[in-house]
């Protein structure tokens, strides 16, 4: 039975029903995760959670440990990494409540994000043009519709910087650009996860029309949370199905052998050090 991690975003800090619920600290070489992470079972699956902004929100989008994190989640031996996320529309068709289920990301963010665990003292490439996991996307997509929500497969995750808002300007931008929906966290995640070779996939909640849409209120973080308050009980719906879809769902991507021709470090030339740091991910290579 695969692991399964869930990330959760703004307003998500735990996952209600979750049962044997422990508290588990996680050390790594990168630093702390955000919170502690939360294991247990949900739907008679092991599931493990963390709230990404810390289960206050006092980490933004810039200053989370992005590597930590998702480090944290592979030495818990999590495969499936899923992110519920908040986010604005960019489109008219995705309406506030809605879901959109991403399949591409496109990087905007300015602040020097660290998005790699191959930083230092070894180089590795992993594929990345189809940056969610084809699976994942079609479960949660037949879970979402199973339960009749309104959810859009497939668009563009436009990851903006933060923490404050777009200009109208960079809005209309990204519109004129195709993009579907705008966020501040997911694209290290997706990247880290496929590093880790997990398999990764992103619900995004639409809370907003970002600020472009003129008979719309531009978003603020009360409109947000309302929104999301609003999606709470679809949310823990849609997360409980997928769940309990991923229990008995045999899997055949490739997201568990991304590294496979990835690396391009000559073995004899990484140190004791970084194999002993990196083992969780690079161990079965090297
Ligand atoms: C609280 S509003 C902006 C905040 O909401 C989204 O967070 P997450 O992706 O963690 O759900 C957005 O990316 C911003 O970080
Ligand atoms: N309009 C928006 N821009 C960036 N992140 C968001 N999260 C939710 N709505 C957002």
């Amino acid at each position: 039975m695969p692991k399964i991690g869930i990330i959760g975003g703004s307003g998500i800090y735990k996952i209600e029903g979750m049962k044997a619920l422990k508290e588990v600290r996680v050390k790594t070489p990168f630093g702390d995760p955000s919170d502690c992470y939360r294991t247990g079972q949900l739907a008679g699956v092991d599931v493990v959670f963390l709230p990404r902004h810390g289960s206050s929100h006092t980490i933004n989008p810039s200053q989370i440990n992005y590597r930590a994190n998702v480090f944290g989640m592979k030495k818990l031996g999590v495969e499936k990494l899923i992110s519920v996320s908040a986010c604005g529309s960019l489109k008219k068709e995705h309406k506030p409540l809605d879901f959109v289920l991403p399949d591409q990301f496109v990087d905007r963010t300015t602040g020097g994000r660290c998005m790699t665990f191959f930083s230092d003292g070894i180089v590795a490439h992993v594929g990345f043009g189809q940056p969610v996991c084809p699976e994942l996307l079609d479960l949660i997509w037949g879970a979402a519709q199973a339960l009749n929500l309104s959810v859009h497969k497939g668009g563009t995750y436009l990851n903006m910087e933060g923490p404050a808002f777009s200009t109208k300007a960079e809005s209309h931008l990204y519109r004129s650009w195709g993009m579907d929906i705008i966020g501040m966290t997911n694209m290290a995640e997706a990247r880290l996860a496929r590093e880790a070779e997990m398999c990764y996939a992103t619900i995004a909640a639409v809370t907003d029309y970002d600020c472009w849409y003129e008979s719309e209120e531009s978003v603020t973080v009360e409109m947000i949370v309302a929104n999301l308050r609003k999606n709470a009980e679809n949310s823990k719906k849609l997360v409980g199905e997928v769940v309990r879809r991923l229990g008995s769902a045999p899997s055949s991507c490739a997201c568990s052998e991304s590294l496979k021709y990835a690396i391009v470090t000559d073995k004899k030339a990484i140190s004791a050090k970084i194999k002993k740091d990196l083992k969780p991910i690079i161990g079965k290579y090297i």
